[in-house]
């Protein structure tokens, strides 16, 4: 088995860290680098991962998973380029930043796939989205899509639809925590103590998404299923549609959307 190398050990290098650990890959087939060496030392501590510079991961792995921040990316693409082999995989989790700009910055020829996850990886139902660069092969792209399938569902798309990935599954989870958060507050304003608003909340979201999951439904039938005539639920959705909820929803995922063409210009 290959050395896999984590490039940024934040919130989704250790969230793809501790999935790979969970999915049986040794720790010993697995580096991380991290700028911030009390980070570095908290994961080494937790996991017992190793910790070494950009340039020697680079020149120990067989893939290199790039999970800096955009704005970060460019500098360090210069430390890891004269490290990387024909043979390496370069896998790219940062939203925004296209195949052919970690190419532009690598040895001529070089693979590379862009990859989209989600933080519900940290409990093995995250969401990704692969898409291989110029220089991939299928097995490259399968290669990344084994990485990413430790931590949950993965499906392969066309590289020109990433942004909008990245608006959907990949900002997704921050919309409905957003919503939850919307929704104890509603609990607590019509007088419930929050910990009960917080359980039926919760629960709700949880039965609502299996019912998604498992009934194969379409939501708008589900919802109908809710919404008896003259009811309760009747006039909670009118004011949602009043507020245009729907029309808020679809606005934030298009500034999302750009807003992931944009970062890879800095
Ligand atoms: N957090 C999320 O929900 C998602 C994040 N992403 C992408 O993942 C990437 C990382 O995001 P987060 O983990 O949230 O950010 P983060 O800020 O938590 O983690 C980035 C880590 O990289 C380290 N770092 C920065 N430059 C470095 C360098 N040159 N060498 C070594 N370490 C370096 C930082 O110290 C930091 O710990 C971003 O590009 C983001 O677009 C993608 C999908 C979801
Ligand atoms: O907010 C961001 O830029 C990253 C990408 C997707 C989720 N978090």
């Amino acid at each position: 088995m290959g050395t896999v190398a984590i490039f940024g050990a934040g919130v989704m290098g250790e969230t793809l860290l501790s999935g790979l650990l969970r999915a049986g890959r040794p720790v010993d087939a697995l580096v991380i680098t991290e700028r911030r060496p009390e980070r570095a030392a908290e994961l080494t501590e937790k996991y017992g991962v190793r910790v070494l510079e950009n340039a020697e991961a680079a020149a120990l792995a067989d893939t290199l998973v790039l999970v800096v921040k955009p704005q970060d990316m460019e500098s360090l693409l210069e430390e890891v380029a004269p490290h990387v082999r024909p043979g390496d995989l370069v896998v790219s989790l940062a939203a925004g930043i296209t195949t052919s700009f970690v190419e532009s910055r690598l040895p001529e020829g070089r693979s590379v796939v862009r990859v989209m996850p989600n933080t519900p990886a940290l409990v093995d139902q995250g969401m990704a989205a692969v898409s291989g660069g110029a220089h991939c092969a299928p097995e490259h792209v399968a290669e990344a899509e084994a990485l990413l399938a430790a931590t949950g569902k993965v499906v392969e798309v066309p590289e020109k639809l990433q942004d909008a990935v990245t608006a959907i599954s990949g900002s997704g989870p921050a919309y409905i925590f957003y919503v939850v958060e919307a929704m104890i507050e509603a609990g607590v304003v019509l007088g419930m103590p929050r910990a009960t608003a917080t359980e039926l909340v919760v629960q709700t979201l949880f039965g609502a998404a299996t019912m998604i999951k498992e009934t194969g439904q379409h939501p708008t039938v589900l919802r109908e299923q809710v919404t008896s005539p003259g009811g309760t639920t009747a006039a909670a959705l009118r004011e949602l549609d009043d507020h245009k909820v729907r029309a808020a929803f679809i606005s934030a995922m298009e500034a999302a959307a750009l807003r992931s063409r944009e970062l890879a210009g800095g």
